[in-house]
């Protein structure tokens, strides 16, 4: 029987040549990603034991992203171990605070993560590397304890969920609103334990930061992983990054594959779409209802890359942030950050009256820089707007892509990006490259 491209990526390492979904199997893996969240609960457990080593070095990447800079003394200290045991371990690439970022995003631009390879980290939007053809999955603490020490995990072998996208997209929507149109119809539980397979020529259209947003949101469904075929932009993705093809396999589903479910979106007849509070399958048209925002805010690993921030950009140049509203756009990574400043995004944000941060978690998670306060409403470009995701439980959160942000942080109230059309020069170019090793 045909088998889909997780299927095969699985089975490739774990020693099978067929696999049922269903099967539980133990897998290699390629790579481990590590911040200082769930890392240093997976070392204690392995210093406990005696088991205190990792597989290899080599294949372990380290990023603290959620609270740093540190914010206190505790998140100091969860920061400090993760870094005292990348010096230990002579942990090869770790992406300091001033040269990483949000972990999932300096993962995906550095070329190290290649298609048909396999990734574990204990943060469950590890489905974002999903989008260059790969198997990546978030994992528990102690499954994180079992990847670092031995390069294994044991997964119960998925079903896949096929979303098949055709046709293009009105000007004002994006792939954000594409996954959150998906979410809504099948809800924040519809591809529970699924890999959710993207395909259909919009997705043959789209470049790659759009199909990291669409991988990155498979876990809001409660998917397993989010995964997009290899294709001439992941090809030209990789070149950039200085990888041939040589040095990785391609994995394509087979046409008689097994798929538990298909879903099928025209992309021409989804609108801007806003998920309203306190589930990301909340979605309704953006600027349906007159909501008054307090915060508008860009960031995150789902919408923080650089063309998010040049579709930001785009709306704010030559207009204000409406009095009353706070914004706050945080660019995904350094690399991201000198980009955005090199093509004078950040002053376009500046001048139009928005706060620029660090690279980070930021307020994503209700950890620093913009947490919000009782009854604060916010629209946001992140990923979860569960009660007090953000900071205090009295806080509304509105997700949504970064146009629909910008165009309701000049509005003060949500709004539909349609109405917006600028253009900005200079906005081709490319982020790539790991910050440093
Ligand atoms: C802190 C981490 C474990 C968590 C996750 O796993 O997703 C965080 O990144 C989040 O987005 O809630
Ligand atoms: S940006 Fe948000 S969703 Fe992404 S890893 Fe950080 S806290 Fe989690």
């Amino acid at each position: 029987m045909g088998m889909t491209i997780a299927e095969k990526i699985l089975a490739a390492h774990s020693g099978h040549t067929t696999l049922t979904p269903g099967q539980l199997i133990e897998c290699q893996t390629d790579w481990v990603l590590c911040h200082e969240i769930t890392t240093p609960a997976a070392l204690r457990m392995l210093e406990e034991r005696g088991m205190d080593r990792v597989f290899n070095p080599d294949q372990i990447v380290a990023v603290p992203d959620h609270s740093v800079p540190a914010m206190n003394i505790k998140a100091a200290q969860m920061y400090q171990k993760l870094k005292s045991w990348v010096k230990e371990k002579g942990i090869k690439h770790f992406y300091d605070v001033g040269r990483g970022g949000i972990a999932h995003v300096v993962l995906e631009n550095t070329g190290l993560m290649k298609p048909g390879q396999t990734l574990v980290s204990g943060d469950s939007h590890t489905c974002n590397a999903g989008a260059l053809g790969t198997f990546a999955t978030g994992v528990g603490s102690t499954d994180l304890a079992g990847a670092i020490y031995a390069g294994m995990v044991w997964f119960k072998v998925p079903e896949t969920m096929l979303i098949k996208v055709t046709g293009q997209t009105q000007q004002g929507v994006t792939p954000k609103d594409i996954v959150l149109e998906v979410i809504k119809r099948i809800g924040a539980d519809g591809a529970n334990y699924l890999v959710m397979e993207w395909v259909g020529d919009y997705i043959d259209n789209l470049d790659m930061e759009g199909r990291f947003t669409l991988a990155n949101m498979a876990i809001e469904a409660g998917g397993k992983t989010g995964i997009v075929a290899v294709d001439d932009t992941t090809r030209a993705y990789m070149a950039e990054r200085g990888v041939t093809p040589d040095q990785y396999t391609e994995y394509q589903s087979d046409p008689d594959a097994k798929y538990k479910v298909m879903v099928e979106v025209d992309a021409s007849q989804v609108e801007p779409t806003v998920a309203y509070p306190n589930i990301p399958s909340n979605g309704r048209v953006a600027g349906s209802d007159h909501i008054p925002v307090t915060h508008a805010y860009v960031g995150s690993c789902t919408n923080g890359r650089i063309s998010d921030l040049r579709d930001v950009a785009r709306i704010l140049k030559g207009n204000k942030v409406a009095e009353g509203v706070q914004m706050i756009v945080v660019p995904a990574t350094q690399l991201i950050w000198k980009q955005a400043a090199q093509e004078g995004l950040l002053e376009i944000f500046v001048d139009a009256g928005a706060s620029v941060s660090y690279p980070s978690c930021g307020a994503c998670l209700g950890m620093h820089s913009g947490v919000l306060g009782p009854n604060d409403v916010c629209i946001s470009s992140t990923n979860r707007n569960f009660v007090g995701r953000m900071g205090d439980p009295s806080a509304a959160i509105y997700l949504a892509s970064p146009a629909t942000v910008a165009a309701s942080a000049v509005a003060g109230f949500i709004a539909d990006p349609r109405a917006y059309n600028h253009t900005l020069p200079n906005t081709s170019a490319q982020v790539t490259g790991g910050a440093a090793d």
